[in-house]
């Protein structure tokens, strides 16, 4: 057994429910990257990321700063084409289908695959309003109620909230934003969300009523987590993508997928060096 095995055991035995984390090695890829990268303007920011993301199984995305894991979760619905000189080669396919091809429309693969960021953003509407917003643009009008409560119910902030649906979404505390946020991406039934470090702006708390959250979400959906926090990803993780930053001749940093396996491996048995310098606290 490697040294980075250290904290396997206590993360997952902090989290109820961690063990459901083992993953499904028969769950069928929803999405599949096959040569992803990822360029602004002429600088190819990740290079030649092959990876699937699993159905109903939560993937997270670790590796130190700058190494693309926030650009890589962009390219899977899209919101990189909102960046001015962003583009990608290689495929991405979803359910099959090239994720890129001229006749998909960009708006209707991100009300399939939704986002939650960094930091909450609800708008400043009611509680109410951030929920039914969306799926008002969405075109979706009827049985608005019902629609706005299961959301609300799914993204477990229901009974902190039913009393004050009229109340301004701004109003609630961080952690309560953060799934207001998850309330209104689930609300248009996604078949995936991405999550950019969600619980980066939170504190123990807060993140911990998340990662139950997740643990909760992946019965319905697929999840592909970016996180900075190794114990975090070794929780609520069933497949776990290690990147880095590698230098070129010319000096210049490129994103790198290195190992992409089952949690467990990852945080236990790594096959790439790099991944457990990473994970054990000697890089990064
Ligand atoms: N909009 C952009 N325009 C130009 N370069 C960008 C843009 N966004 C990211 N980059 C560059 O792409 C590389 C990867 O950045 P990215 O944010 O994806 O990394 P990351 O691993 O998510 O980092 P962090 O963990 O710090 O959030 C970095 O060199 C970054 O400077």
């Amino acid at each position: 057994m490697t040294q980075a095995s250290f904290d396997m055991t206590n993360a997952l035995s902090s989290v109820p429910g961690a063990m459901s984390t083992m993953p499904t090695s028969s769950a069928k890829p929803v999405m599949q990257l096959e040569g992803v990268s990822v360029f602004y303007g002429s600088y190819e920011a990740v290079r030649g990321t092959t990876m699937p993301v699993r159905e109903q199984q939560i993937t997270a995305m670790i590796g130190p700063s700058g190494c693309g894991k926030s650009t890589i979760l962009r390219s899977l619905n899209r919101m990189n084409d909102l960046i001015p000189g962003a583009r990608i080669g290689g495929k991405i396919t979803f359910h099959g289908q090239d994720l890129y091809a001229p006749d998909v429309d960009p708006i209707q693969v991100r009300r399939r695959i939704g986002m939650v960021f960094q930091k909450p953003n609800p708008f400043p509407k009611s509680i109410y309003e951030n929920v039914a917003y969306g799926l008002r643009i969405n075109g979706i009008k009827d049985n608005m109620d019902d629609r706005v409560e299961k959301a609300l119910r799914d993204g477990a902030l229901w009974d902190e909230v039913k009393d004050k649906l009229k109340s301004s979404g701004l109003a609630l505390s961080g952690g309560q934003q953060q799934r207001l946020c998850i309330a209104r991406a689930i609300a248009v039934q996604p078949d995936v969300i991405l999550m950019d470090e969600p619980c980066s702006a939170l504190d123990p708390i807060a993140t911990g009523k998340i990662e139950d959250l997740m643990h909760e979400l992946a019965r319905t959906y697929t999840i592909v987590i970016v996180t900075h926090n190794m114990q975090q990803a070794a929780r609520v993780s069933h497949y776990t993508a290690f990147f880095t930053a590698e230098v070129d001749e010319q000096q210049v940093r490129h994103g790198r997928l290195i190992e992409f396996n089952d949690t467990g491996r990852i945080f236990t048995n790594p096959t790439d060096k790099r991944t457990e310098d990473y994970i054990t606290g000697r890089f990064g």
